[in-house]
């Protein structure tokens, strides 16, 4: 895919620098964006602290990190986004805060056949793409977290995005990024997350029940199921606020009782108490 060489990443957080990190190793020139110096600054450390961490288990060299942090530059201004190929916005599943983004995107990059996807795990593509003046070049890049580790990457065309964007990101994301894509219609949660949030949900109402304890639960599926993590482990990974949202949306777009948020789900996002992010969800983290 010679055609997307400069990438903007809008974004990061644990998606934004994951996927990121993900494009830098695949040799892409990455510019990563933030809103505010700290924020930057957070995320820059994630990203060395990652490919540090990546070269001392012997997955890539200490000169393959140095060539990928040579890749990666940050900014705060998303005008300097004018010359990337493709701008990947990964920041908090709020639709109002990405439909503005979208707007600043379509007047800031410069080059007529970028293409401008977003990670969102449920706002609709629709809405993003009718923000632009370019809604055939607007489509979903959905990668899982951690994005350097999961294999799988959905591709969610709108209803207004064209062939020619779908097959660009098909090439980039299998031959150029190395992941597995599979394509879904843009309704709430795509294919992954319709099936996995009911999961989790249960698993929340299970515990909150008192059936059982967070431990025998995840023990339940670890070791039952072979599942690598656990569901209250695995909510406490994404993050309880991401995990509330995505039912919400698509409790909103299905009015399935199954994709209902428990109230246990809702006081802990209230709380404050986000999962391994802030330190503590199910499990405290330090
Ligand atoms: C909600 C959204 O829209 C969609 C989603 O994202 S849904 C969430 C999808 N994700 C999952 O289901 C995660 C399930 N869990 C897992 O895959 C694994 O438990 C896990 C990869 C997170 C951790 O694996 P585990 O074996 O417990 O820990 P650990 O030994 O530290 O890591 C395994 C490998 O992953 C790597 N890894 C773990 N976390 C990483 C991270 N954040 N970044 C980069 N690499 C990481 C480790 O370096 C290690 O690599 P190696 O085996 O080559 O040395």
């Amino acid at each position: 895919m010679a055609d997307i060489a400069r990438v903007g990443v809008v974004g990061c957080g644990q998606m934004g620098a994951g996927i990121a990190e993900v494009c830098a190793r695949s040799g892409l020139e990455v510019m990563v964006a933030e809103t505010t110096g700290e924020a930057l600054e957070i995320g820059r450390t994630r990203l060395h602290n990652s490919l540090s961490k990546a070269a001392e288990r012997g997955k890539i060299t200490a000169e393959e990190r140095d060539e990928t942090l040579a890749r990666l530059s940050f900014t705060t201004d998303l005008g300097e986004f004018a010359d990337r190929d493709l701008v990947i916005e990964a920041v908090v599943e709020n639709e109002q805060v990405k439909t503005e983004i979208f707007q600043v995107l379509d007047q800031v990059v410069t080059r007529q056949d970028a293409i401008l996807a977003s990670n969102t795990s449920s706002i609709p593509l629709v809405k993003l793409a009718v923000a632009t003046s370019r809604p055939d070049q607007v489509i979903g890049i959905h990668f899982f977290n951690p994005a350097p580790v999961q294999k799988l990457v959905e591709l969610i065309p709108a209803l207004t995005t064209s062939d020619e964007t779908v097959k660009r990101s098909e090439a980039l994301v299998q031959d150029v990024l190395g992941k597995h894509p599979i394509r879904a219609q843009d309704r709430s949660g795509f294919v992954v997350n319709a099936l996995l949030i009911p999961y989790l949900l249960s698993a929340i109402r299970m515990f909150e029940s008192g059936i059982a304890s967070r431990e025998d639960i995840d023990n339940g599926m670890e070791l039952g199921c072979a599942h690598p993590m656990g569901p209250l482990k695995l909510s406490d990974l994404i993050g309880l606020d991401t995990v509330a949202s995505v039912a919400d949306s698509m409790y909103a777009e299905f009015k399935e009782p199954l994709y209902a948020a428990p109230p246990l789900l809702q006081r802990m996002v209230d709380a404050g108490r986000l999962g391994r992010k802030t330190g503590s969800g199910f499990y405290p983290y330090s």
